[in-house]
This record gives C-alpha cells, structure tokens and sequence, in this order.
C-alpha cells in the first residue's frame, strides 16, 4: 500500500515519499528515531506516523493478505512442477540459452551487467523482441515493456532484430513444410515493434513513479511478459549522494520488481553498469550499486571481454550452476560465437 493513502499533511507526505518512503511496508520496517532522521522531523511525529502505517497495514492484512499466508504450505513437488513448466525466453544464442537453463526464466528478477558496449541494450532489445515468438514457434507470444534510462534504446536497431527473427521463423517454416504440415508465419515486424512499450525515463523520481504504476499498467496489458530496465543504475548514479536512502529506495524497487515477476508470470531483466572496486590491494570491476544491491535479483550475469570475444557469466543463482558462454552480436541480433561453452571466470 502506497504512503500516498496516509492521511497526512502533504508537505510531510511529500517528504516521506523524497525520502523513499513509498510505500507503507517501507516505512514499518524503520524506527522512529531513523525515521526522524531521514525525513527530517520530530521524532514524537515519526512516531504517530509509524503508529498509523502499522494500524493501516495490520487492518489491510486481516482483510485477507494474512488469510493467504496462513492458508500455507505448498508442496515442494507441485512447486517442482510449476518451476519446470515455467516458460523461459530465449535469447537467440543457443550456448547461453543453455547455461541459463533454456533461456532468460519468467517470475524472476534477473541482472545482467558489464563494461560500456558489451552489448546490454543488444540483449535488452532482443528479448523484447522474441518475447513475442508465438507459442506454435516454440514461444511465448507475449509482449515486452522497455524502460529506457539511457537513451540507448534504437527504434532501427529494433526493426533490424525483429526482421532477423520474422526471417528465421519464416525459414523453419519452410522447412517443416517439407516435412510437416506447418503453420504459416503471420507475424510482420511491424506487428513486434508495435508490441514493445517503450518508456523513456529521465530522473529517478521518474523512474521511481513509472516502477509504481507498472502494476496498473500491466494488469490491462496482461500479454506483458518481460520488462527491460536499460539501466536500472543510470539516474541513481548521478543524482543521489545520500547512499544509504540510495539503497533503500532501490531496495524497495527491486523489491516491487519481483512481485511483478511473481503476480503475472514475467520475467524482469535489469540492466546494470560496472564500476571499479577496490578489493585486497587492486581495483576490480563490480557491478554497479554495491553489496547490498546484489541481494535484490534472483540471478545475475556478468558479461565480460575475453580476448576480442563476447561472454556471459552465471554469477549468481539459486538454481544454475556457475557457467560461462560466448555470444556475438551480428546485424541479425544475438548469436552463437564460433568458439563453445567454458568455466572460466573473468570478474
Ligand atoms: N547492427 C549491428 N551489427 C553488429 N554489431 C552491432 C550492431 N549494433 C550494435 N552492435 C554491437 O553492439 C555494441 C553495442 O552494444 P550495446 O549498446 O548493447 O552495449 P551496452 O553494453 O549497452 O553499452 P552501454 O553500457 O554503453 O550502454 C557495438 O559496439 C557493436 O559491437
């Protein structure tokens, strides 16, 4: 439930939700003496406000969010089933597709970073384009949303992906023709770029807000099936020298992020930039945001250089074993590079 619902002056309200207090859940979690502190106000006022978000909160879940905790325990069998029947999206490289288990996995938060022209934004548009594989093609015939921090979103670099992937199903098509009675390709490239949602945003407050609206957004466009942020760092790199309210509104978006995941069954792909840290005598590359940062997503990789190639590494995940693999991006997108699969780690 949002801070904006408490009834409060809104210059208090104002300042709560500056702080990053955007949501009531945010604001239990803290005490009133930090409360005081990061919003600048008494602490006798932080403590009413605690005493009413707890109140609103304790009402909201005896009205039926606690009935579903305590209704309980799913079985680790049926939650096996669910996890394999999971639809993943490919990435149109066959040797990362395999390291990540079939592809980039739905109802998670997944952070993919590295160095300046690795190719990010070149992953970040090729899943929002084969998103939209239709589900005779193997796919699962939904559609992307692109939150574009940068700027780096490329309305032709778009158009050449989606021709790319139009012309190889067009080409499977044929020959399962001669073999099969196969479905005709209906889709044109003009039908994939109309179905990418594309949002610039230009601040984090922006950023913040259109995080917030998502949920109405995506419930009246249930075939939504992936969100790309290219970057989620972008804006809270620049702007923000407060670094613990930065990790605590970026906290609590990582946080809406997987609920968004989890309640529609989509994937969220956050894009992240690198930065240098200093570790045991030497500078290191580490992906942006810092420790804290790195709980928020359930699976990251780390794309890197080696020698003149492109790879991709499984940093972290609760399920994939550590692996790397080699991509190249060509004028059709994402591909296989000519070299295989290896565990070697560079970062
Ligand atoms: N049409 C194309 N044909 C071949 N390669 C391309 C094409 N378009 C882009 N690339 C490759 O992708 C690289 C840019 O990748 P991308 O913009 O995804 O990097 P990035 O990791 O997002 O960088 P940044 O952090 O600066 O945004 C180019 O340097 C080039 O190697």
């Amino acid at each position: 439930m949002e801070t904006s619902r408490l009834p409060l002056s809104s210059s208090i309200r104002g300042k709560l939700i500056s702080a990053g207090y955007t949501s009531l859940s945010s604001i239990s979690s803290v005490s009133s003496t930090d409360l005081a502190r990061d919003v600048k106000i008494t602490e006798s006022e932080a403590f009413e406000i605690l005493k009413m978000a707890n109140q609103i909160s304790g009402s909201s879940s005896c009205n039926g969010r606690s009935s579903s905790l305590v209704n309980g325990a799913r079985n680790a069998w049926d939650m096996l089933n669910e996890e394999e029947a999971l639809p993943r999206i490919t990435t149109s490289c066959s040797d990362l597709d395999k390291i990540l288990g079939g592809g980039i996995s739905c109802r998670d938060v997944t952070e993919i970073g590295g160095v300046p022209g690795i190719g990010k934004t070149q992953i970040g548009i090729q899943l929002s384009v084969n998103v939209q594989i239709p589900r005779e093609f193997g796919g699962l015939g939904g559609k992307a949303i692109y939150i574009d921090t940068e700027g780096s979103f490329m309305v032709e670099r778009a158009l050449q992906i989606a021709q790319a992937c139009v012309e190889d199903m067009e080409e499977y098509t044929g020959y399962m023709h001669k073999h099969f009675k196969a479905s005709q390709v209906q889709m044109k490239p003009r039908d994939i770029l109309e179905n990418i949602f594309y949002f610039r945003v230009c601040s984090y407050t922006e950023q913040i807000a259109l995080v917030n609206h998502l949920d109405k957004f995506i419930s009246e466009n249930k075939d939504v099936k992936v969100v790309i942020v290219d970057s989620i760092t972008f804006h809270f790199r620049q702007d923000f020298d407060d670094l613990a309210q930065r990790t605590r509104v970026l906290s609590e978006m990582a946080l809406k992020f997987m609920k968004l995941a989890k309640k529609f069954s989509l994937a969220v792909v956050l894009l992240n930039q690198v930065t240098t840290k200093y570790t045991e005598g030497s500078f290191q590359l580490a992906l942006a945001l810092g420790d804290s940062w790195s709980h928020s997503c359930t699976n990251r990789v780390i794309l890197y250089w080696n020698g003149d190639e492109r790879y991709a590494y499984i940093d972290k995940s609760p399920s994939l074993p550590s692996a790397s693999a080699s991509y190249t991006v060509t004028g059709r997108g994402l591909r296989n590079s000519s070299s295989s699969s290896k565990r070697v780690k560079m970062m």
